[in-house]
């Protein structure tokens, strides 16, 4: 498939704006956008932390394997997942294989700051003192190493962030 007809997905934690640059950069390119949370919250019809408490965090794994794996092959699509979808070798191969990953990349100063925006949607981090988000954080960053292109996303608009992901996607 030519790097252009091939789907792009947004990696990166919980809060660096996936869903929020998801959606900018597919209105500005025109393209389907899908994201993956959302989507299984609709079939559920309830919050991610919802389904985590009613069905366990294992059942949300494996609708959101089974969502990626099938979406990953289509073209042209604007995919963002959820901060934890990496954590599965089987979503990290497929999507690297078949689409262009971009890694959404926040400082921990950074995401501290947006902290009250998410603390109470996130089940991952539902009970969690500072200390153990921290970890949390530099831990996961090891999931997000292998990537297409990686964008900094710290003190920068949301919009001007979906601009500079769309020149930078023409000359990959
Ligand atoms: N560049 C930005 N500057 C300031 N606030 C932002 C920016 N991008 C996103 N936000 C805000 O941060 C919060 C989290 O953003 P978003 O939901 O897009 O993150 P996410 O990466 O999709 O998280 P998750 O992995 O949990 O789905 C939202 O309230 C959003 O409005
Ligand atoms: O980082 C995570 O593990 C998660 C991030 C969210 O996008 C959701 O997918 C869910 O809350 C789990
Ligand atoms: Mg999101």
């Amino acid at each position: 498939m030519e790097n252009r007809d091939k789907s792009i997905v947004f990696i990166g934690f919980m809060g660096v704006g996936k869903t929020t640059i998801g959606k900018i950069v597919a209105s500005k390119l025109n393209r389907d956008f899908i994201d993956i949370d959302e989507v299984i919250e609709k079939e559920y019809s309830m919050p991610v932390s919802e389904i985590f408490t009613k069905f366990g965090e294992k059942v949300f794994r494996e609708r959101e394997k089974s969502l990626i794996t099938s979406l990953a092959n289509q073209q042209q699509k604007i995919i963002s997942v959820g901060g934890g979808a990496f954590l599965q070798e089987e979503i990290r191969q497929t999507c690297l294989g078949s689409c262009t990953v971009i890694l959404l990349d926040l400082s921990l100063d950074g995401w501290k700051d947006r902290l009250d925006l998410i603390i109470d949607s996130r089940p991952v981090l539902k009970g969690k003192s500072v200390e153990e988000m921290e970890e949390l954080f530099y831990k996961r960053q090891d999931i997000y190493i292998n990537h297409h292109l990686k964008i900094s996303t710290d003190s920068r608009d949301a919009n001007e962030i979906a601009d500079q992901i769309i020149d930078e996607l023409n000359s990959i």
